[in-house]
């Protein structure tokens, strides 16, 4: 593959950052990748490391001359990280993100960045519970969808041109409209990852069980949970406040039929329960018929190339 972009630089240099490093470097994307961490020991690190041809010690070094500026902060500092980076931007230049929320984002992004910049926000759906710079990996999107959330009249080169970099990362692309994707991210990942969090905490309120036996006898659905509630707290907070108005929709939505099963539990109905339970067993199985085998390390994976 050639090179997409000539100078690339990454803001914020953990999980997804330095996936996208090693991505671009194993597939010649990009000419030189500059990158800027807020810590200066995450900055010494990815030194020691080789992450990134320079490592700057400012945010205005790292992007002046970029061709593509890739956002990879927490979402809720997206907004004062584009307000500083602004006067440095080159016109031309292309600005993305990777956070797990869209529209806020778009809102405290946007309006910082000059007229002559594109600004197309972008999600890699791939990730794990690890974080920082050492965590990342060149395979993190191999195979994995990474939706584009373009706000209208954004260049549509500007979009393609990002779209032929995601698919050289190993991702299959495609566009969403940002509502949509906060509400469909809110009951895939969102949620999911709030119930974890709560299993997990309520099984330590339970200290006589926590000490020793629910490590002990930890079955697998316990183990995904802990897996999952190990995730960067300050990613994940982040996450909670900036997508709030899907996220309260998915958890009224969830409480009410958490409430239904609660009741079919003490009323003894077992018709309830086996009617709930036989109508999510034919959604797993649907999601194993279209290729997403959730027994699989790989779950979630994009079935198609596109
Ligand atoms: N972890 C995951 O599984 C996924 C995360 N994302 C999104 O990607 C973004 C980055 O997440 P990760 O790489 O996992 O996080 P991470 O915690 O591994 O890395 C974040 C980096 O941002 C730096 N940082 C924090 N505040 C900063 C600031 N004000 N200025 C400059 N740097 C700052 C941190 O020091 C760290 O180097 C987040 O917005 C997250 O929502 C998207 C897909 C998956
Ligand atoms: O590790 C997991 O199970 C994940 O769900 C990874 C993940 C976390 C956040 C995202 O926005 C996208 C993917």
């Amino acid at each position: 593959m050639s090179i997409i972009y000539n100078r690339v630089a990454l803001i914020g240099l953990g999980l997804i950052a330095s996936s996208m490093f090693w991505a671009m470097k194993r597939r010649g994307l990009a000419g030189e990748v500059t990158g800027f961490a807020r810590s200066e020991a995450t900055r010494a690190t990815a030194r020691r490391i080789g992450l990134c041809d320079r490592v700057c010690d400012s945010l205005t070094e790292a992007v002046a001359d970029a061709d593509l500026v890739v956002l990879a902060v927490p979402v809720g500092v997206m907004g004062a990280v584009a307000a500083e980076i602004a006067p440095a931007l080159k016109p031309g230049t292309t600005v993305t993100d990777v956070g797990s929320v869209k529209r806020d984002v778009i809102e405290s992004v946007g309006p910082h960045l000059p007229e002559d910049v594109h600004f197309v926000p972008g999600h890699p759906l791939a990730g794990t519970e690890h974080s920082g710079p050492e965590s990342g990996f060149a395979e993190l999107f191999d195979n994995r969808w990474c939706l584009l959330v373009p706000p209208e009249g954004t260049d549509p080169a500007a979009v393609a041109r990002l779209r032929r970099f995601w698919q050289g990362l190993g991702s299959n692309v495609e566009e969403m409209e940002a509502e949509h994707h906060d509400l469909v991210l809110a009951v895939t990942s969102h949620a999911p990852h709030l119930i974890a969090y709560t299993m997990v905490g309520v099984a330590d309120d339970l200290r006589r069980v926590t000490d020793s036996e629910v490590i002990k006898y930890s079955a697998a659905g316990f183990r995904d949970f802990t897996r999952i509630a190990a995730s960067d707290p300050t990613m994940w907070r982040d996450v909670f406040l900036t997508n709030k108005d899907a996220t309260l929709e998915i958890l009224g939505r969830f409480t009410e039929e958490l409430f239904a099963l609660q009741r079919a539990i003490r009323t003894g109905d077992g018709d309830h329960l086996h009617d709930y339970f036989t109508r999510t067993r034919a959604i797993r199985r649907g999601i194993i018929e279209a290729g997403q085998d959730t027994d699989a390390p790989d779950f979630g994976r994009a079935k198609t190339s596109s």
